[in-house]
């Protein structure tokens, strides 16, 4: 496959990827709501850490474990930080 044609494969993972972060920043949100109600910490560590273990035994190429495990990190690391941005939001209309 030439240039081109990897790239073309590449943008339509790229769109399915983003369809599904989509679906999780939804659920990130609700869950943000629910620990407002329920005034749980945003940050759960011991959750993050069963995440990450979960996903790296899913990858089936171990060569891109790490790889894979690291952009999850990243993942939950922006999580969090949306949710911390939406609570203090919202703390300014309580
Ligand atoms: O499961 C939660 O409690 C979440 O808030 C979601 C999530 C995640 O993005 O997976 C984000 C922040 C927490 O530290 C743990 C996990």
């Amino acid at each position: 496959m030439n240039l081109k044609d990897l790239r073309c494969e590449i943008d339509q993972i790229d769109e399915q990827i983003t369809q599904l972060l989509e679906q999780r920043m939804n659920l990130v949100l609700d869950i943000a709501k629910t620990k407002k109600i329920q005034k749980i910490e945003v940050v759960d560590l011991s959750r993050e850490q069963l995440v990450l273990d979960r996903i790296a035994q899913k990858v089936q190429n171990p060569e891109y474990r790490s790889t894979i495990v690291n952009t999850y990190q990243d993942i939950m690391k922006n999580s969090r930080a949306y949710q911390q941005d939406f609570l203090k939001e919202n703390k300014k209309t309580d």
